[in-house]
């Protein structure tokens, strides 16, 4: 994987599955990160070939429940990102990963509490032993690129003294969220602190934080010195920011996000929260459309809200009989 001059679509929970990160690459994402998934939960976990999808899933034993989905279109491009507190644990649960995807990253920057009890996410921002014994332990045993993202800390100083720990461990790149564990998403993100942390590197640095539109990826750029950007909430509002050529309206992302969703059977949740976000953006809940995708159950009933029946037909049928051929 190459981390010079690259669009990154960031991490989401719950959005970033592989619908959205096909679409966010159909736009022009060069790299989309997964949502973030715990270790422990990969553990419970094995690997199956889909071959109605012609995908593979990551499944939770002895049930159906597919926590990672990932086809070959996006073997080269898409980030698995894990949560984690111990090295062994996380060598494991990547193993069951690594064919499948072009990089491992490990999240050191949630602030949830769920996260900071169990000893993740900004958590390890203190325990910079910890950091080391991850990474080296991901570096050493597996045979592809492993990077991690973090927050700022509390002076530019430390930031940076973290940063340098982290490059030794031989990650190929660091993602830096502009904020502080503290800070709210409106607490505008810190790009000059950013800058520090790439003018003090030798490896790639991803700068995230506060992309909103296209000139924004450049605007970054120049003001930090990073090669590569990472946006989160812009891509989500409207995953078309990826497009040099301009936004397109986001009744037809929405649509076609919906479509992606239908043709890879994604879980209902995650599609009814990723639709909620986008609509509690241009909209709100309340109104007519938002209180229909919140009563949604299933696919088919997001199908008829948008319009999609025949679409949904056309790809149950063709399931249907790829099911039946084999
Ligand atoms: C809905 C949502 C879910 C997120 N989930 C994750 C996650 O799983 N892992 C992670 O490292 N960051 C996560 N983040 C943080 C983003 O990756 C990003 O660092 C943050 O939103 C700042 O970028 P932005 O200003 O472009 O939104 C999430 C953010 C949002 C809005």
């Amino acid at each position: 994987m190459d981390y010079r001059d690259k669009l990154v679509l960031a991490p989401m929970v719950r959005v970033g599955t592989l619908p959205f990160r096909l679409l966010a690459a159909e736009y022009g994402a060069d790299i989309t990160y997964g949502e973030e998934i715990i270790d422990h939960k990969l553990l419970k976990c094995e690997r199956r070939i889909n071959d109605v999808l012609r995908c593979t899933d990551i499944v939770e034993k002895g049930t159906e429940s597919v926590v990672f989905r990932t086809c070959p279109e996006e073997r080269n491009k898409v980030v698995f990102q894990m949560g984690t507190s111990d090295a062994v644990r996380a060598l494991k649960a990547a193993q069951l990963v690594c064919k499948d995807v072009a990089a491992v990253d490990i999240n050191m920057g949630c602030p949830k509490s769920f996260s900071l009890s169990g000893g993740m996410g900004a958590a390890l921002l203190t325990k910079p032993e910890l950091i080391q014994d991850i990474l080296t332990t991901l570096k050493r045993n597996l045979h592809m690129p492993v990077t991690c993202k973090i927050r700022l800390l509390k002076s530019s100083r430390d930031t940076v003294e973290l940063a340098q720990r982290i490059e030794k461990t031989g990650v190929s790149a660091l993602a830096v969220h502009g904020r502080r564990v503290a800070d709210r998403p409106r607490d505008p993100a810190k790009w000059n602190e950013i800058a520090d942390v790439v003018a003090a590197l030798s490896i790639p640095v991803i700068a995230n934080g506060d992309v909103f539109e296209f000139e924004d990826f450049e605007r970054m750029k120049v003001a930090t010195g990073a090669s590569c950007v990472m946006v989160a909430r812009g891509a989500l509002w409207n995953a078309s920011i990826f497009s040099p050529t301009g936004k397109l309206p986001w009744e037809d992302v929405k649509r076609e996000y919906i479509r992606k969703s239908i043709l890879w059977d994604n879980d209902i949740k995650s599609t009814k929260q990723t639709l909620k976000e986008m609509i509690m953006h241009y909209s709100c809940l309340e109104f007519p459309e938002g209180k229909a995708v919140t009563k949604a159950e299933t696919l088919a009933d997001l199908a008829q809200l948008y319009g999609q029946e025949q679409y949904y037909e056309y790809v149950k049928l063709n399931q249907l009989s790829s099911t039946r051929s084999r």
